[in-house]
């Protein structure tokens, strides 16, 4: 177990191939002077292709930032983010961003006024490089991708459950297929049985196309079920990375906590349902 990469024998192509997440000597500080609050302080991490790491720790330990810092809506106070081999500030806007990376937002953040094939369109449509006919195609692909019906096309987001709101997020995340995917907290809101499905869509996906992904996530079972590996927030840095059965045993109060409380013991009892699971 490392406390910061992973390692170098989990996976050969760690070894030869560049990370698509690059984040060094990040720190992030808001405010000045006496008012100065420091979230991340030498924060190292590094997701490799493929994997499935999941971001975890206590409330305000600047998860999100962090997630911010990686779509290039921010900047950190020092340090580099890097994506793909390019600096993450260099994604804002336009294909560049949305063809890179993929955002699923916790509530699905959908335009109200727009149906759901339109929410997913919306990125490619916005290029204004196809016509109007092909997007529609490229949408429904990514509404059936994301499990649901050519029916549910024209329906609004207010129709919609919480498990399809979820659906066509992703479906809108992925619409320029993105080879990194952000999820922040997928499952929450769903109940248990929606949340197994959705988890269940997003291995097949995350399988199917390649995808690597960083998710945000409070939630264990959804942790067991798709992490390949887990970093840890905590003390304003990354304390300790690796598999969900190294990181509980790692002696941290937070660690102690999240992962050995008793809903901590349930979820760990399951199987692993990750079957790209890889030991670190
Ligand atoms: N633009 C900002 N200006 C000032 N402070 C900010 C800003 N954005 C975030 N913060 C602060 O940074 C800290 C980290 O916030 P962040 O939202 O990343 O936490 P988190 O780990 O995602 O928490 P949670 O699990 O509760 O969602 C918080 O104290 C928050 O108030």
């Amino acid at each position: 177990m490392d406390a910061t990469r992973p390692a170098a024998d989990a996976d050969t192509r760690a070894v030869v191939e560049p990370p698509v997440v690059d984040i060094r000597g990040l720190a992030t500080v808001f405010g000045r002077g006496d008012e100065a609050f420091t979230v991340h302080d030498d924060l190292q991490l590094t997701v490799q292709r493929g994997e499935i790491l999941s971001l975890v720790g206590g409330s305000g330990t600047g998860k999100t930032v962090l997630l911010r810092h990686i779509l290039g809506l921010t900047r950190p106070t020092r340090g580099s983010v890097e994506v793909l081999g390019r600096s993450a500030a260099e994604l804002v806007g336009g294909e560049r961003a949305s063809s890179r990376v993929g955002m699923l937002f916790q509530h699905g953040a959908l335009f109200s006024a727009f149906n759901v094939l339109d929410n997913i369109a919306f990125a490619l449509r916005e290029l204004g490089t196809l016509p109007p006919a092909l997007v529609n195609d490229a949408a429904m692909v990514k509404l059936r991708l994301a499990g649901l019906k050519p029916e549910h096309a024209t329906r609004m987001p207010a129709d919609l459950s919480g498990g399809m709101i979820k659906r066509v997020a992703l479906a809108r995340a992925l619409i320029m297929d993105p080879p990194l995917l952000l999820l922040d907290e997928p499952t929450a809101g769903l109940d248990p049985s929606s949340s197994d499905e959705f988890c269940a869509l997003l291995r097949e996906l995350h399988a199917a196309l390649g995808l690597t992904v960083i998710m945000v996530t409070h939630d264990l079972d959804t942790l067991y079920a798709l992490s390949t590996r887990v970093a840890v927030l905590a003390d304003r840095r990354v304390i300790v990375t690796g598999t969900p059965q190294e990181v509980a045993r790692f002696d941290h109060p937070f660690i102690h906590h999240f992962f050995l409380g008793e809903r901590g013991r349930r979820a760990m009892a399951q199987p692993p349902a990750a079957s790209s699971s890889k030991e670190a």
